[in-house]
């Protein structure tokens, strides 16, 4: 059976699930900015940690040698977005880049490397800095390999 396969549930939040759904149904042509900007974004389709459903979370793209880096920013919020607790429970998701979409396995980042990585999710995209200063929540990281 196809790893992620299942009932996909859309983003409670409207403008993502618009996106996710724009995204999609331009084969990745269409909608892979943030809000239409310079931003290029991925989205990344990954399984409920209670409900088993089917998610699909769009990301800024933050990508180095065919690796990917989820940032758990959430606009700095005091809380962790919910999709992290996904990440960790079923770490194999999948990553579509534009047209492309593959298998990746999740791998959440600590200490040096997860320093490292922090300062490139900073210098690929600068906003991620200020939200980190918006809340004393270590923001997290997930470098997404492919499988
Ligand atoms: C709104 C909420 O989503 P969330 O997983 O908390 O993630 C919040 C946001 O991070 C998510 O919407 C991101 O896509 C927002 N977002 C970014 N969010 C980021 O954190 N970082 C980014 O770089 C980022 C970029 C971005 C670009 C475009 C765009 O449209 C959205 C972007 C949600 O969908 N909640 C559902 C549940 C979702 C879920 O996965 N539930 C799990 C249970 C999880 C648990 O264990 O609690 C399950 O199904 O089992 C609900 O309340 O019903």
């Amino acid at each position: 059976m196809h790893e992620l396969e299942g009932e996909y549930v859309p983003s409670t939040a409207g403008w993502v699930r618009d996106q996710v759904e724009a995204f999609e149904a331009s084969g990745g042509a269409e909608a892979n900015t943030l809000r239409g900007g310079g931003d290029p974004i991925v989205v990344i389709t990954n399984r409920g940690a209670k409900t088993g459903k089917i998610r699909k979370t769009p990301l800024m793209r933050v990508e180095k040698d065919g690796v990917y880096l989820a940032v758990g920013s959430r606009g700095g919020a005091q809380k962790n977005p919910v999709w992290v607790y996904n990440f960790r429970a079923n770490p194999r998701v999948e990553l579509q880049d534009g047209p492309v979409r593959k298998a990746y396995v999740a791998r959440e980042l600590s200490g040096d490397e997860r320093a490292e990585w922090w300062e490139y999710a900073v210098a690929t995209w600068s906003t991620y800095g200020e939200y980190q200063k918006r809340t004393d929540r270590q923001i997290p990281l997930f470098l997404l390999e492919p499988e």
